[in-house]
């Protein structure tokens, strides 16, 4: 039997966590978990909700099309269709998006490349890298309003071994096994986006 609470209890406390950090300014940010593959289900935020409050509301049970399972009054996040393309695409368990200045100042630093690689940091091992010459890349996608296009171009982007998609001047969706997983993904994405941020100042 699969228990949702369990699931909701879990996706709350990141929530609660990431809040904490300051990591959801002015409403921004949106985050997922896994409750069912067969079929897939999903408890996904609400759309423009305080995600630094902690309600009854916050979050909603849709299927593998985003489309809420039960009744509600409440909208799905207007991201919803990323997260879908996460669980289509692979084996993720949770998704996680955050907004934050210096993942922003990085999409924008490294556009036109397409994507940052990051190495030589102990932390690529939060992703499961534990070669001495290790690196990690993350690609990065142009924001686009239309979320028809902004999806096709982040559906194209997921790579299994990356764990994440840049938008750019938008922020950062990670993914991982489970919350806990996701979350450490999310945290070293983060470290290792101000890290670089921190070093291009003084070279
Ligand atoms: C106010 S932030 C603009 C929308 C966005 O990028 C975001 O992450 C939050 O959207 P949601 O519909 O999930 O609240
Ligand atoms: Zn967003």
């Amino acid at each position: 039997m699969i228990l949702i609470e369990n699931y909701w209890d879990q996706l709350a406390d990141v929530k609660d966590e990431l809040a904490s950090r300051g990591w959801f300014p002015g409403t921004s940010g949106n985050l997922s978990i896994k409750v069912d593959e067969n079929p897939r289900r999903f408890l996904v935020t609400a759309s423009g909700i305080d995600k630094t409050k902690r309600t009854e509301e916050d979050f909603i049970l849709v299927d593998q099309q985003g489309q809420p399972v039960y009744q509600t009054e409440l909208r799905v996040s207007a991201e919803t269709s990323l997260h879908c393309q996460v669980y289509e695409q692979t084996d993720a368990g949770c998704c996680l998006h955050i907004h934050t200045v210096d993942n922003n100042v990085i999409s924008e630093l490294y556009a036109e490349q397409g994507y940052i690689t990051f190495r030589n940091q102990e932390l690529i091992k939060a992703f499961g890298i534990w070669d001495q010459d290790g690196e990690i890349t993350l690609p990065i996608i142009e924001n686009h309003a239309n979320m028809e296009l902004l999806t096709q171009a982040f559906a194209q982007a997921i790579s299994a071994e990356s764990y994440g998609v840049l938008i750019r001047n938008h922020g950062i969706t990670v993914w991982g096994k489970d919350a806990f997983t996701a979350k450490k993904h999310l945290e070293a994405f983060e470290f290792l986006c101000s890290y670089e941020l921190k070093l291009r100042q003084f070279a």
